[in-house]
């Protein structure tokens, strides 16, 4: 068993792809993204996923990703923002040192516009932003041994601030 040396989560636009990149080069390991993980096996892009066989299947693939990573990753490790809505993927990171990226819902809002189509995002992206916040915070603070805030801050501030928040040293 290779466990990953972190894990993070939060919501869209948080910086968890970009973050877990730039920690991964700082720590010297490699970086995996469960979202890429499940483009590859599936083939298609998510928002293709999500409409040709719905969320419900996209949430089993992310459950067996995170599954598999966290069995097989020794590296930094990137979730999808609604990978903790499953039972499962929460228990899967019990026993790892998990970072919740904070983000407020101008920022988040602002970032997820200059990136990759999100499909709970695709209608009304503040309204939804704001209910899918809502229903997760809970379960994001179930999960984290760490909360860092990433208001105001560049991708390599934050990263500063996990290592930090983890004590970790960067290589
Ligand atoms: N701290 C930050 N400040 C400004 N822009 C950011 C920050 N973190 C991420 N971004 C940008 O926001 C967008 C979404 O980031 P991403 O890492 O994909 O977030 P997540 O994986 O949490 O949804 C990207 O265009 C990225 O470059
Ligand atoms: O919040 C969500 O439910 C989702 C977030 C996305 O990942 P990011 O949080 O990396 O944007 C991606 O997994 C998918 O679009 C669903
Ligand atoms: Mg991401």
């Amino acid at each position: 068993m290779t466990a990953p040396v972190l894990v993070l989560v939060g919501p869209p636009g948080s910086g968890k792809t970009t973050v877990g990149r730039e920690l991964a080069a700082r720590l010297g390991v490699g970086f995996r993204d469960t979202d890429a993980d499940i483009e590859a096996l599936a083939g298609k892009p998510i928002p293709e996923i999500f409409i040709d066989e719905g969320e419900p299947h996209f949430r089993e693939l992310e459950v067996a990703a995170v599954r598999a990573a966290a069995a097989g990753h020794p590296g930094v490790l990137a979730l999808g923002g609604g990978a903790v809505l499953a039972e499962a993927t929460r228990a899967l990171l019990a026993d790892l040192p998990v970072v919740f990226l904070e983000v407020a819902l101008a920022d988040a809002v602002k970032r997820v516009g200059l990136d990759a189509p999100r499909p709970l995002l695709a209608v009304n992206p503040r309204a939804s932003w704001r209910e899918l916040m809502e229903a997760r915070r809970p379960l994001y603070l179930e999960v984290a041994t760490a909360v860092v805030a990433t208001e105001g801050l560049t991708p390599e501030q934050v990263a500063d601030a996990v290592l930090e928040a983890l004590e970790l040293q960067p290589k």
